[in-house]
């Protein structure tokens, strides 16, 4: 692949088939505007620190009439490791929370502030901090879109013993997800990012995916958009059959008519298949 057309497969709004100016604007309004609903609606904790760091804060959304127990599911944005942040990040609260399920939306430093491998830190800090802090914690679940999925990725294969915790996830959604760094090592994406090859090894989820072996397995969902490009469709799929090969449970979705954004966007709504997929997972169906 010459070096324009590998920037193009990693540049999901050449692909989206909508007729919008900037695609990107349009995401980022959705899911602003979402989040304010989402706060509106629901009971919230805002601004929990789970680490020292001025970036290390989650929002929690939770359901209004709250059974003893129930379970949380850790939103992680995505972005590029570059845009976005939690205050765009609760736009999938409200189903969630209508069906007694809460929701936490991770910030965590993104560059050029922050670095890939912190951003993987920070990431695995909040889902020990949540399980530490929340008694009423049934069962955790992670969903993360596009880069966001990718942290979520690397949260599976965490090894917990330099933590005070050992978080039992019962499952992933992973939405859109970028699994294998080294072809972003040579895009644009690369220009705030700076991974290089040591990098890149270490924090690539397909390249890890042994680590998952042995280990207490959760439900993994990989979904891609079907207007995400070639190059996001195998880095899916192979993913996909890593996580399937490590002995885990996994499923494959591939999302009819939606695109790399809108295919989170429309989380906010309970009636969109992916929101009923996530729901139907975690009431155990
Ligand atoms: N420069 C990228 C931007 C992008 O990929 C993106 C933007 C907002 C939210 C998520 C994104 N993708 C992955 O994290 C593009 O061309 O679409």
């Amino acid at each position: 692949m010459t070096k324009e057309e590998l920037e193009t497969q990693y540049s999901p709004s050449k692909w989206s088939l909508r007729r919008v100016k900037d695609v990107i604007e349009v995401h980022i309004q959705a899911t602003s505007d979402a989040t304010h609903n989402a706060q509106a609606a629901t009971k919230t904790l805002l601004n929990v620190p789970y680490g020292l760091g001025e970036g290390e804060k989650l929002d929690v959304y939770l359901p209004k009439e709250p059974s003893q127990t129930f379970p949380l599911v850790l939103y992680i944005h995505g972005g590029y490791w570059q845009l976005l942040s939690k205050e765009v990040s609760g736009f999938a609260a409200r189903p969630l929370v209508t069906h007694g399920i809460a929701l936490a939306a991770v910030d965590y430093d993104v560059a050029p502030k922050g670095q890939l491998e912190e951003m993987v830190r920070q990431v695995r800090r909040s889902v020990a901090f949540a399980v530490q802090q929340y008694t009423w914690i049934s069962d955790v679940y992670l969903l993360g879109h596009s880069a966001g999925a990718h942290l979520a990725a690397m949260v599976l294969s965490t090894d917990w013993t330099e933590f005070d915790v050992v978080p039992n996830i019962k499952g992933a959604f992973l939405v859109s997800g970028v699994y294998d760094l080294e072809p972003i090592m040579h895009t644009y994406v690369n220009d705030v990012l700076h991974i290089n090859r040591e990098v890149v090894q270490s924090n690539s989820p397909l390249q890890r995916a042994h680590k998952l072996e042995g280990k207490k397995g959760c439900r993994v969902l990989i979904a891609v958009a079907q207007h995400d490009s070639p190059e996001f469709h195998r880095q899916s799929w192979e993913y996909f059959e890593a996580v399937r090969s490590a002995g885990w449970s996994a499923s494959f979705l591939d999302i009819a008519d939606r695109d790399h954004f809108d295919v989170a966007e429309k989380l906010s709504q309970e009636d969109y298949v992916l929101t009923q997929v996530i729901l139907n997972m975690i009431s155990g169906e």
